[in-house]
């Protein structure tokens, strides 16, 4: 069964509380949250403060996606904040091993992020150091933008990596997810769905989030 992780970015920020009671009472797995900078991305979100208030209502694994230059200036911060992992951009970080031994030091899970145009191939090097491989659908800094088909090219290209090293990496797609494609991409090799729009303006998000549940693909993430 895949992972579900709802993005609180589309959520209705006015009733932040009742939205993540809803997810607590639903069949999602974990909660992402997006943190922009305005610099990495061309859009700001949210910070610490934030973040920790919604790692204490949550009842789910807290994903935290920084979207920031130089994330290794607030990984403690985001661990001490409620994170259960971290994903940090590839493209955001000079010395990627050693921000991922710094997430894992302050006992976070590690995922590293790469945005549409990043080649998969770059985190050969890494791939048995982290949990998660985070694969952009679309280019981030906002939520309810069209998926990019050529991600499903990427997701069968490092599944296949995955499995022919025996590793235990999670593949988690992230942009305009949602009912009508999530079983494409399931099938082509991913673990994790992220899904903002297609559940928060979905007419019964309950609902949305159990039927993205129940599809089937091909996971073999072990949990
Ligand atoms: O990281 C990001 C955007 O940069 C995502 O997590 C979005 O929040 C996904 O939103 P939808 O595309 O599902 O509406
Ligand atoms: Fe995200």
């Amino acid at each position: 069964m895949p992972v579900i992780a709802p993005s609180i970015l589309a959520a209705d920020f006015g009733k932040l509380k009742e939205e993540i009671e809803m997810i607590n009472e639903s069949e999602a797995d974990w909660l992402h949250v997006d943190v922009m900078d305005g610099v990495f991305v061309p859009n700001i979100s949210f910070g610490q403060p934030v973040v920790s208030r919604i790692a204490e209502l949550s009842k789910k694994f807290v994903d935290v996606h920084l979207m920031i230059t130089d994330p290794d200036r607030y990984i403690k911060d985001f661990a001490k904040a409620g994170a259960n992992n971290i994903s940090v951009h590839i493209e955001a970080c000079d010395h990627l091993h050693r921000t991922i031994q710094l997430i894992k030091e302050n006992g976070a899970e590690a995922g590293v992020a790469l945005n549409p145009h990043t080649n998969v191939d770059l985190l050969h090097d890494v791939l048995a150091d982290i949990d998660l491989v985070l694969i952009m659908s679309v280019n981030p800094g906002f939520g309810g933008q069209k998926f990019i088909d050529n991600t499903l090219n990427k997701i069968r290209k490092i599944k296949q990596e995955i499995t022919a090293r025996n590793l235990n990496t999670k593949i988690e797609i992230d942009g305009g997810v949602g009912l009508l494609n999530a079983e494409k991409i399931l099938q082509a090799g991913a673990d994790v769905l992220v899904a903002g729009s297609s559940v928060f303006k979905s007419e019964n998000p309950t609902e949305t989030i159990k039927k993205l549940k129940s599809l089937t693909g091909q996971n073999t993430f072990k949990a």
